[in-house]
């Protein structure tokens, strides 16, 4: 169970993006983070594995507080928190396997992944993750060949070689267009069902989040405006949390789209 507690964050510039959120995920419970540009989504995911370091507040994942780790008890707590990107953050020359197996990285230790020796057992889990997601026969294939969408479908088995505990999500689909973007949302989903892991998506698109999630999470200028499941997001609650903002806009989904060839 991922659990915040008054969690606060000021950049030095005095932006306050973050005030004072309370928030409780549950393990295997998958929560979309929506909410208008600037409102904290991004600060928010990253004060949990402390990428950005909270200024005030806790976070525990189970017993354990992050914000109260030293370097390396945080180094080894990472493992525990797989991370997926919106520019999915490939190594561009490096292959689709050895992407994946750089999720291995906080285990094996520099030299090991350096020198690519990789424990057998890791290479096994590779090639079965890629076949999971559809793309065993990558495997050799360098990463800058690969589609926007294949680039996600590595980037998730590289957050998920790590056998983490929590998902934290920035914008899977911010870069793919309407169709590739809900194959890698139920894809997500899917593979957090299977492993009952708990996951944070910080998502732009309304009705993809309302789509696939459990829960919604509306973040407005670092508060939470709205939680709950994603049928009460009427469109008052919408505006209640994008304020003037056009929030069908944030839907890239057209209404005539065809969904035969999902
Ligand atoms: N590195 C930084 N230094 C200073 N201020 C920052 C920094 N990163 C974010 N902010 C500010 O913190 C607030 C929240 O930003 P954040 O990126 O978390 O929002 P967001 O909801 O993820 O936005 P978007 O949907 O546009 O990515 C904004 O006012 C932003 O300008």
């Amino acid at each position: 169970m991922l659990k915040l507690e008054q969690l606060e964050k000021t950049y030095r510039t005095g932006d306050k993006a973050l005030t004072g959120i309370d928030l409780t995920v549950p393990d295997g419970q998958v929560l979309a983070l929506i909410g208008p540009s600037g409102a904290g989504k991004s600060t928010l995911i990253r004060c949990i594995n402390r990428l950005v370091e909270p200024t005030a507040g806790r976070v525990w994942l189970d017993d354990l507080e992050l914000t109260r780790l030293s370097a390396t008890g945080l180094r080894n707590a990472r493992r525990q928190m797989g991370m997926i990107f919106q520019e999915y953050a490939l190594v561009e020359r490096l292959t689709v396997m050895e992407n994946v197996l750089s999720g291995r990285l906080g285990y094996v230790g520099f030299w090991r992944s350096y020198l690519r020796r990789y424990p057998q057992a890791d290479v096994d889990e590779a090639f079965r993750l890629l076949d999971r997601v559809g793309l065993l026969a990558m495997a050799d294939k360098r990463a800058d060949e690969l589609s926007g969408g294949q680039r996600q479908r590595v980037g998730i088995c590289r957050a998920l070689i790590q056998n983490p505990k929590l998902l934290l999500v920035d914008e899977p689909t911010a870069s793919l267009d309407p169709k590739t973007s809900r194959q890698i949302m139920r894809l997500i989903c899917e593979l957090c069902a299977e492993r009952g892991l708990a996951a944070i998506i910080n998502i732009h698109d309304v009705a993809l989040a309302q789509r696939f999630v459990q829960r919604v999470v509306g973040l407005r200028a670092g508060s939470i405006a709205f939680d709950g499941a994603p049928d009460r997001l009427s469109p008052e609650v919408l505006t209640s949390i994008y304020g003037e903002e056009d929030w069908e806009a944030t839907s890239q989904q057209a209404e005539d789209e065809s969904e035969g060839a999902e």
